[in-house]
């Protein structure tokens, strides 16, 4: 199935916040004809309305694709209405955290074709990366439609099984947040040793984003990236002492973090 299916038959989406609206944004910059998408959403943005999708009206019968982009605690909620939607020819995409396959199909069907995908919020300058994976029902060209449906914000990485999306969350999905406290808590440094808020911000900012990028690009890996900046007995090497202390140091602090992610993201499963 490929875009142009989805053009014919027709794409929902449930819940167009955040990242249902990076996402139909990226469809749409790619070239997916706005009349090709129905929108069921009762607080939709004023960007949302301008853009010619039809918004909550009358739904197609059996659309290629349905994408489920509400939180998670909104779904049983939500879903109940697009169950006649399942168990035939439409796909259902879902980028929820916590909700596993089993959840879904309860709520929709054994016989659902579901990938379950999870983006992060970069996906809104199309810089997202997405792990997708699909239950027993969803065949090959299911997979390729939601990488299609999905590479439209970004990089598209597919996943072994189900149980790896725990650790995605834990990493890729909130990993944005993570890298914004980083950047808080740089300034924040940076201002207590008496820089201005907006400089050390600047500064802040740009070093995460330029290191991000250098590391994106280069073919050297992390380590030795870090190590560049290193001088032995330098300034980068004290303060790595304190940073990489197994300890106190970020190794233990982002495995309670990311700990912390997968517990409550099996929570929000229950
Ligand atoms: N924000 C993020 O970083 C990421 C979010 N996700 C997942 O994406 C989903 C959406 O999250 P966000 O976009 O951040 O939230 P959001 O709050 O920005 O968007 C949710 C949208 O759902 C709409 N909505 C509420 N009740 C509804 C209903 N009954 N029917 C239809 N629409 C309804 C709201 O009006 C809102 O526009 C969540 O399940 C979350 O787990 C996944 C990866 C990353
Ligand atoms: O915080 C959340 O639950 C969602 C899932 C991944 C990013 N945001």
């Amino acid at each position: 199935m490929s875009f142009e299916t989805i053009s014919e038959r027709g794409l929902v989406i449930l819940g167009c916040g955040r990242m249902g609206g990076a996402i139909l944004e990226g469809l749409l910059k790619g070239g997916l004809p706005a009349n090709a998408v129905w929108v069921i959403d009762p607080n939709p943005s004023g960007w949302l309305t301008g853009t010619g999708v039809h918004l909550n009206t009358e739904l197609p019968a059996e659309p290629a694709v349905v994408l489920l982009a509400v939180k998670p605690q909104m779904m049983a909620d939500a879903l109940p209405q697009l169950q006649a939607m399942a168990g035939g020819d439409t796909l259902f995409v879902t980028v929820a955290a916590g909700i596993t396959m089993e959840g879904y199909e309860r709520m929709l069907g054994g016989e659902t074709r579901l990938v379950r995908a999870m983006p992060n919020t970069p996906a809104a300058i199309g810089r997202g990366v997405t792990a997708i994976v699909g239950n027993p029902k969803a065949m090959t060209g299911d997979l390729d439609t939601a990488e299609a449906l999905m590479s439209a914000v970004g990089q598209v990485v597919r996943l072994e099984n189900e149980g790896q999306m725990d650790a995605v969350i834990g990493v890729s999905g909130s990993g944005p947040a993570y890298v914004f406290h980083l950047i808080e808590v740089m300034a924040a440094a940076g201002e207590a040793e008496g820089l201005a808020p907006e400089l050390a911000l600047q500064l802040a900012k740009a070093t995460v984003a330029g290191a991000g990028a250098l590391a994106e690009q280069s073919d050297e890996t992390p380590s030795k990236l870090r190590e560049n900046v290193t001088s032995p007995g330098g300034t980068t090497a004290a303060a790595l002492e304190v940073l990489m202390d197994p300890q106190t140091g970020m190794p233990p602090l982002m495995r309670r973090a990311v700990a912390a992610n997968i517990a409550r993201n099996r929570e929000l499963g229950k």
